[in-house]
């Protein structure tokens, strides 16, 4: 008998040292916005803002916390010693773009944190988590430690959850989580179709591949990660993203599709081999019919979809339909707004859209789709998972406080150097784990 379950959404809150620092060669927003000034307050309230409105409408909405930012211990393997202070005066002297990968509050993108697998799909029928190595990018390479203990602290019953460590780190098994990974089902409790998007083969350099810019992601990992999950064949699809698409900007898949239950809502250059992928979907997909959304480039061109986001949004049941949640930006882009306006009068599975406004982490090519990790849930796993991260109207408000006493409104990659921002992160930091109740997870602490 197939249980009830939920999809639970996992927003990162965004940490003190939120910038923009352009650590992201192929992610054209965060190429684009180097060196502006960030709002790091402005951000995190954007981010819990955003988190209230779902949590509002009745859906199961967790917080996972920021990262300590500078990261000295990651400083001191790279030879900067002495006091954190002289460590920092060190760096910020000798090569800035170390400290400002260091600093950076990447963790926010949560979707890519790790790849979740649902118990009804796993061989052993627990959740099975693995952080990802998010080997691509120095910055990003830094997180899945953290990453792992605080998942480890959220869904600490081994009868319910397994956790894997991250995938070796090195760019033949480059892992980016949850970003390149979309589950196809009828319903949440029900086995489902994992579909595993990958930018490179690579063990085969013949193989298609982009020419400008990075595939963050290979088929090696993908396949490891499923073998891990003990998912069945069976239930698995391999799809290769296309390379036009990473060239123009799509350095993640979610960045040109999003799934949810039924459907999938994708561009028409999202995949390489686009008839086989939903060929092999529909074949697996059972209990239901997969309804494929599909955005032609002649409605919205690939730069626009791009730009605006429009598929890094959240894809929502709701009573009657399905709701996207897109990014503000969704209506600055004239092809988009109309294409939306468009699909909600459709008799699609779309019923509605709602614009959410991140612009602080869409600066750093991140929208509401990556900001979330998505883990569906029964209620019995509901139930064994810690309750401090859940966000009800009292967490909101003790969040929003605390937001309000510990961060800055304006940051700039000089600022990163500051020795009290240190002590303003640390100090906040400590604080957020007593309020989420998840114990010691940061070097700091332990
Ligand atoms: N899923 C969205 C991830 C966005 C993220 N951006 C960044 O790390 C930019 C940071 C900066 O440039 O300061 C990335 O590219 O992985």
């Amino acid at each position: 008998m197939p249980k009830h379950a939920v999809e639970a959404n996992f927003d990162g809150l965004v940490g003190p040292t939120h910038n923009y620092a352009g650590l992201s060669w192929g992610n054209v927003a965060s190429k684009s916005n180097v060196n502006a000034v960030s709002n790091p307050k402005e951000a995190a309230l954007q981010g819990l803002a955003k988190m209230k409105r779902l949590a509002d409408r009745g859906y199961v909405q967790g917080v996972l916390p920021p990262h300590e930012r500078p990261h000295i211990p990651t400083l001191k393997a790279l030879g900067f010693t002495g006091s954190d202070k002289a460590v920092l005066a060190a760096v910020a002297r000798e090569n800035p773009s170390i400290l400002a990968a260091a600093s950076s509050a990447s963790a926010m993108w949560t979707a890519n944190a790790a790849t979740v697998s649902p118990s009804a799909d796993t061989s052993d029928h627990r959740v099975h988590f693995t952080p990802a190595n998010l080997s691509a990018k120095f910055h990003r390479s830094i997180e899945h430690v953290v990453t792992g203990r605080v998942l480890k602290s959220i869904f600490a019953d081994d009868a319910w959850f397994a956790h894997h460590p991250a995938l070796p780190s090195v760019s033949h098994f480059g892992d980016e989580g949850a970003a390149n990974h979309t589950r196809l089902c009828s319903r949440y409790g029900e086995p489902g179709v994992e579909l595993f998007v990958y930018g490179q083969v690579a063990f085969n350099e013949q193989a298609p591949a982009p020419a400008k810019y990075p595939a963050r992601q290979s088929l090696e990992a993908s396949q490891a990660i499923a073998r891990l999950h003990g998912l069945k064949d069976s239930h698995v699809v391999f799809a290769q993203q296309n390379p036009a698409a990473i060239d123009a900007g799509v350095f993640h898949n979610d960045v040109i599709a999003v799934g949810n239950a039924n459907t999938l809502f994708y561009h028409d250059m999202a995949f390489l081999e686009e008839e086989k992928v939903l060929a092999d979907i529909r074949s697996r997909l059972t209990g239901t019919e997969l309804q494929a959304v599909r955005v032609s480039s002649a409605e919205v061109p690939i730069e626009d979809a791009v730009q605006s986001y429009l598929f890094n949004s959240q894809l929502l049941n709701t009573a009657d339909g399905m709701l996207l949640a897109v990014p503000g930006e969704c209506r600055e882009v004239s092809s988009v707004s109309r294409y939306l306006d468009d699909l909600v009068k459709g008799d699609g599975p779309i019923t509605s859209v709602e614009v959410f406004d991140v612009k602080q982490s869409m600066r750093n090519g991140g929208g509401p789709a990556c900001l979330r990790l998505r883990v569906a849930l029964s209620d019995d796993e509901l139930k064994a998972m810690h309750h401090g991260v859940l966000l009800n109207d009292a967490l909101y408000e003790r969040l929003t406080t605390w937001v309000e006493a510990h961060y800055r409104e304006e940051l700039s990659t000089e600022d990163l150097a500051d020795p009290m921002l240190l002590d303003e992160v640390r100090k906040a930091l400590d604080e957020l784990t007593g309020i989420l109740g998840l114990g010691s997870i940061y070097d700091f602490q332990i």
